[in-house]
């Protein structure tokens, strides 16, 4: 099968890479010939507004999608980095990316389940979609049923991933370097270092196995409650580094709590921040990404699904306990032990101004407004994500010097901020200061 829904995924590193060339060439020849039309029309074109012609940005977008999986992964490292500062174009080119994905042609994709599990790969199945029903990120998702009866959901990752990520991640840099779309102040470096790492660790199906598995553990020993929360069971003997074989969970979209009861909104947004509390200060293990199709809700059983744990992080104990002092702190509004917590989670530099310094305590003491609210904090009546994204803004604009804080500490701010989206979105109200109290 070959159609406008299906592309072969390019495997060697040099075909990822020999296309990029053209498109250099391509982007400048539209440069030129729009920068000529604006001449002859006596305007002087800026070079941004030549790079981003309708046709320039069909092109990038049509290059980053070939480079899907690292263009993804840069594009949210860049949104964790610089938020709402990312210029429009860029935000809709990625968000464009994450709904386009493109399935691998049936062929590719025998030759793959073969490689992996052999030319009798159909045999422990009853029936194999050829046709995934999800995309990841780097792979595409397939609804299977076992000879046993048993619904799988098979996680299959794109071949020649984990070999080409650093290449990719230099191309997306190259690409986006080409577009001018990248703000001055974004130490682009330092976030591709941070982007390789972090692919790198979810190109590993089998690690994101493990993952699963204790988080399942922490469901079945009763640290998570099995009442509230379904994850996936996983099948080890049909896992490796590129398929994770899991359980096949039912769920709706978690938007669509939104048009349920009051007290189930509630329920919903109480239970996942309560979790987040628990994997910072209790299991010290973090799913990081609050992208909000990693949550499904379970109409029939009220439940909600967890997916997708290949962001898991460790949140060494130092760290976990600097956090539970910093919001302790901006619960009580101790600016003096705010400050501390802050400069042993690593967020100020020698070279940071008093000004800077104190825009980000305002920041955190701000994230913290749910723990310091006596009772059911409103989050749909609450501009909270928009006014620290605001906050961000303001003090990023202040200095290009400004550095990135720790990646662990990134990722934590960004899961908080995802939930309290989420919260938002679902139009839910939940004790935030109960659930820190009671841990
Ligand atoms: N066990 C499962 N049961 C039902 N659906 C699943 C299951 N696992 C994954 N899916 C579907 O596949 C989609 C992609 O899976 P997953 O989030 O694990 O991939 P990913 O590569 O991490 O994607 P991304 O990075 O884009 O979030 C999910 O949003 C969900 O729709």
């Amino acid at each position: 099968m070959k159609n406008k829904h299906t592309a072969k995924v390019p495997t060697s590193r040099l075909s990822r890479f020999s296309s990029l060339g053209g498109l250099a060439s391509r982007l400048a020849g539209n440069v030129i010939v729009a920068g000529a039309k604006k001449l002859t029309q006596g305007q002087k074109p800026s070079l941004n507004e030549l790079m981003m012609t309708p046709q320039n940005i069909t092109h990038m977008t049509n290059k980053l999608a070939e480079l899907r999986g690292a263009a993804m992964k840069v594009g949210q490292m860049l949104s964790m980095d610089s938020g709402e500062l990312l210029p429009k174009e860029l935000s809709d080119i990625l968000s464009q990316l994450r709904s386009d994905a493109k399935a691998m042609p049936h062929k590719q994709l025998i030759t793959i389940l073969k490689s992996n599990w052999g030319n009798d790969w159909l045999d422990p199945f009853a029936h194999f979609e050829l046709s995934p029903f999800a995309a990841a990120s780097i792979g595409q998702v397939h609804l299977a049923t076992l000879s046993t009866g048993e619904k799988l959901a098979i996680k299959l990752q794109y071949p020649g991933i984990r070999s080409s990520i650093n290449s990719d991640i230099d191309n997306v840099a190259t690409i986006l370097k080409l577009s001018n779309l990248i703000p001055s102040n974004v130490q682009l470096d330092q976030l591709l270092t941070e982007a390789k790492k972090q692919l790198h660790v979810e190109a590993d199906y089998h690690s994101e196995q493990l993952m699963l598995q204790r988080f399942q553990s922490f469901i079945e020993n009763g640290q998570i409650a099995g009442n509230h929360f379904l994850i996936p069971q996983v099948y080890p003997s049909l896992c490796n580094q590129n398929i994770l074989v899991m359980e096949f969970i039912e769920g709706q979209s978690i938007e669509s709590v939104a048009a349920l009861a009051q007290p189930i909104r509630n329920e919903v947004a109480t239970r996942l921040l309560e979790l987040f509390f628990k994997e910072l200060f209790c299991f010290k293990l973090m799913q990081t990404d609050p992208n909000f199709a990693n949550y499904q809700y379970q109409n029939t059983s009220g439940k909600l699904v967890l997916l997708d744990f290949g962001a898991s992080r460790t949140i060494p104990d130092a760290l976990s306990e600097q956090y539970r002092q910093l919001m302790s702190a901006c619960i009580t509004d101790d600016r003096i032990a705010m400050e501390s917590a802050a400069q042993s989670i690593g967020f100020f530099q020698d070279s940071i101004t008093a000004t800077q310094k104190s825009l980000v305590l305002d920041i955190f003491y701000m994230a913290c407004e749910p723990l310091r609210f006596d009772g059911e904090y409103d989050f749909s009546r609450n501009t909270l994500a928009s006014r620290i994204k605001e906050a961000g803004m303001a003090m990023s604009m202040q200095s290009n010097e400004w550095h990135s804080p720790p990646a662990d500490a990134i990722f934590i701010h960004r899961k908080l901020a995802g939930l309290y989206l989420l919260a938002s979105r679902i139009g839910a109200k939940a004790n935030v200061k109960q659930l820190f109290e009671n841990l």
